[in-house]
């Protein structure tokens, strides 16, 4: 069981991270969802310890991660980040035998390890052992980053972002075989995504961040059910239909006047688009644009009206 409790990380006086607690279960997958900026990757790193918190702790299986040196407790705990960080120069087996030869497993053991994982991601160990990162598919060097990550079978494994780099048939085939892989190991995973769809369809619980808050956390269907707060419902939508109806609607439809901050959106864009460009970069509000030229903004209250009169 990981315990997070009322952990803060602060730049400055920004509150990256603000007092958030939560309790993992071991063997489950939560899922931490959030706009840019929320705080989700500074949560995550300081699980492990890349960053160290301002206040709170973390304990695994009720023990303090500050009782640890840090270089000891990432062995224990697996990081798969996006675009995997691969060692260029060594071979795949390499790759996935770091940890394990950190830890001065006898090289019969690595090797059967290395064999086993490859097995389990569907990569033949005869083809893919002696192979460098460069002589691989993205999907697969995303494979070989999680296959690393769980060399040690450590406590837990954090990912962050870890398919956003893939396109969206590999992305839904690679969290499908993610799950399959968690299922079988019993693996304790905590997944960072800005992906609400990914955080439903893969997690047991989902975290949800708004500057630097837990503002919600509970199985998927009880998110998408009752969602604690309207920049939750935001985030979800009402499953897809509302989305559906959004991507039919151009800006034009609804631009007002008055400014916002930030990158334009055209009016012939769908207001889906407006709506993903707003949670995606944490604007309530979008400068809209005609022929190059801002004309007026479009904001996320709008878009909302929108929606639920055509609901
Ligand atoms: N080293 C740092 N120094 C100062 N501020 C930082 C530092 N790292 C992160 N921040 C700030 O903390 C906040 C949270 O950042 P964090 O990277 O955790 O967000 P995130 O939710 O993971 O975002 P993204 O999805 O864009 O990666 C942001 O406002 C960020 O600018």
């Amino acid at each position: 069981m990981i315990e997070i409790d009322r952990i803060t990380k602060t730049y400055g006086t920004v509150n990256a991270v603000d007092a958030v607690s939560m309790t993992v279960e071991t063997g489950s997958i939560t899922v931490i969802v959030g706009t840019s900026g929320s705080g989700k990757t500074t949560l995550l790193r300081m699980i492990n310890r890349l960053e160290e918190p301002t206040s709170g702790e973390v304990r695994i299986n009720g023990k303090s991660t500050s009782s640890l040196k840090p270089h000891l407790l990432r062995r224990r705990i697996g990081y798969a980040i996006q675009g995997h960080g691969l060692f260029p120069h060594h071979t795949v087996a390499r790759n996935i035998g770091a940890v394990p030869e950190l830890l001065k497993w006898s090289r019969d053991k690595i090797n059967a390890r290395v064999d086993e994982l490859l097995a389990l991601f569907s990569m033949d160990p005869a083809e893919f052992r002696d192979r460098f990162p460069a002589e691989l598919s993205g999907g697969q060097q995303q494979r070989v980053g999680v296959a690393r990550a769980l060399a040690p079978r450590p406590d837990l494994l954090l990912m962050d972002e870890p398919f956003g780099a893939l396109d969206p048939i590999i992305r839904t085939r690679a969290q499908a075989d993610l799950r399959q892989i968690q299922r079988k190991l019993g693996s304790t995973i905590m997944l960072v995504t800005h992906d609400m769809e990914e955080a439903i369809s893969l997690g047991d619980h989902v975290a949800v961040m708004d500057a630097g808050k837990l503002v919600q956390y509970a199985p998927p269907a009880e998110i998408i059910a009752r969602p604690a707060t309207d920049f939750v419902a935001n985030m979800v939508g009402d499953v897809e239909r509302p989305l559906r109806l959004l991507s039919l609607i151009s800006v034009s439809e609804i631009i007002e006047p008055g400014e916002a901050e930030g990158e334009a959106m055209p009016e012939t864009a769908s207001l889906r688009d407006a709506l993903s460009a707003c949670l995606w970069t944490g604007r309530d509000a979008l400068p809209a644009s005609r022929g190059g030229k801002v004309v007026g903004r479009v904001t996320l209250k709008a878009i909302r009206a929108r929606a639920g009169a055509h609901a």
